[in-house]
């Protein structure tokens, strides 16, 4: 039998960290997505193999414990923690394409754990639901950072733009979000769970001044989410840019964000940010009319991910 499941990759427009503190946030599914096949094995072992990455691994699911056979590791705790979790130990080949580039704030462990739940579900025959696959994907990625919100697998799994309030109520955006954005990311990478716990620590030395600055992030994502709403590029704009300062305040910037940032608004971008939980990966550029010059900027010293909103979720099928 062969399992197969894909999810899209994410941008976060508005809200990362702070969202992390029960603060609103809004985010979009990508087209760009990460693929996940499960075979019987040919023989006793539980083969994880990533060819885009180079990475090869034999997995011991019941101790949780691996044993590298190319590649460097990362992303195979996401992998482990799903069979450790749900798979009752038969011996499976998992192979993971993606189109995604890795640790570098587009949520390419959202989308491989949401593909990799929907894959195994699959393979067991297990019912689920939209509702139920968000939910065990959070739980995963908050097993294996310490902390996480349910915004990424909550992308990764409706795709589409959705807002997450402060009571955790998930709206989906009814509009067209067709707009020019452009990607730029760096070689550099972040690790989420890392960036996450530095914040909590700046935060936790300084709450008098942190602290507003989280709920700031909060009052802005919902100032966004009616600019959003209104197609108001201008404001759209003029939010991410003080997005970006703030993420600046928290301390998640880096050199090669604030050069693709400030590159993307020399070029003519009305709005730059890094997006993701930063320390190096990815900005985003709102920039009608300006594509071509602002993904040029970019690709100077950077890297430059031509990108577009789908609606289009996780999708997952069995071949018997
Ligand atoms: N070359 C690589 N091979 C395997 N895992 C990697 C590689 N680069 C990064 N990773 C891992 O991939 C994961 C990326 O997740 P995360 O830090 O949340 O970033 P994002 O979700 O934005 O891609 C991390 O666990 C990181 O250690
Ligand atoms: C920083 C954070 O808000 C987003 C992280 O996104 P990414 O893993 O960098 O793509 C963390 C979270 O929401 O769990
Ligand atoms: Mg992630």
């Amino acid at each position: 039998m062969i399992a197969k499941a894909s999810a899209p990759a994410k941008t976060i427009l508005f809200g990362e960290h702070s969202v992390v503190y029960g603060e609103p946030a809004i985010a979009g599914a990508i087209n760009k997505r990460a693929f996940i096949t499960i075979k019987d094995s040919e023989d006793d072992r539980t083969i994880f193999r990533a060819p885009d990455i180079g990475f090869e691994a034999e997995l011991l699911t019941r101790e949780k414990k691996y044993i590298l056979l190319k590649g460097k590791p990362g992303i195979i705790r996401y992998i482990l923690e799903v069979l450790y979790t749900l798979h009752d130990h038969t011996p499976i080949d998992i192979t993971l394409n993606s189109q995604v580039p890795i640790g570098s704030g587009l949520g390419s462990s959202a989308a491989v754990t949401v593909a990799m739940l929907a894959a195994l579900y699959r393979y067991h025959n297990i019912r689920f639901n939209k509702k139920s696959l968000a939910h065990d994907a959070h739980m995963i990625e908050q097993a294996v950072q310490g902390v996480a919100s349910p915004l990424d697998t909550l992308v990764s799994t409706y795709g589409g733009l959705v807002y997450l309030s402060r009571n955790k109520k998930v709206e989906h955006f009814n509009v067209n979000f067709n707009v020019p954005f452009v990607v730029g990311y760096t070689t550099k990478h972040g690790n989420t769970g890392k960036m996450v716990k530095d914040v909590k620590n700046l935060k936790t030395r300084n709450p008098k001044i942190i602290n507003p600055v989280i709920t700031s992030m909060g009052n802005l994502t919902n100032y966004a989410k009616q600019a959003i709403l209104k197609r108001d590029f201008n404001k759209i704009g003029e939010l991410m840019n003080i997005n970006h300062g703030f993420l600046d305040v928290i301390g998640v910037n880096t050199l090669e964000l604030s050069r693709m940032v400030y590159n993307a608004r020399e070029a003519g971008a009305i709005g730059s940010k890094t997006t993701g939980a930063g320390g190096g990966g990815s900005i985003i550029a709102l920039c009608p009319g300006k594509v071509e010059e602002v993904a040029k900027a970019i690709a100077r010293d950077d890297n430059v991910l031509k990108i577009r909103f789908t609606r289009k979720g996780v999708s997952s099928r069995v071949y018997k």
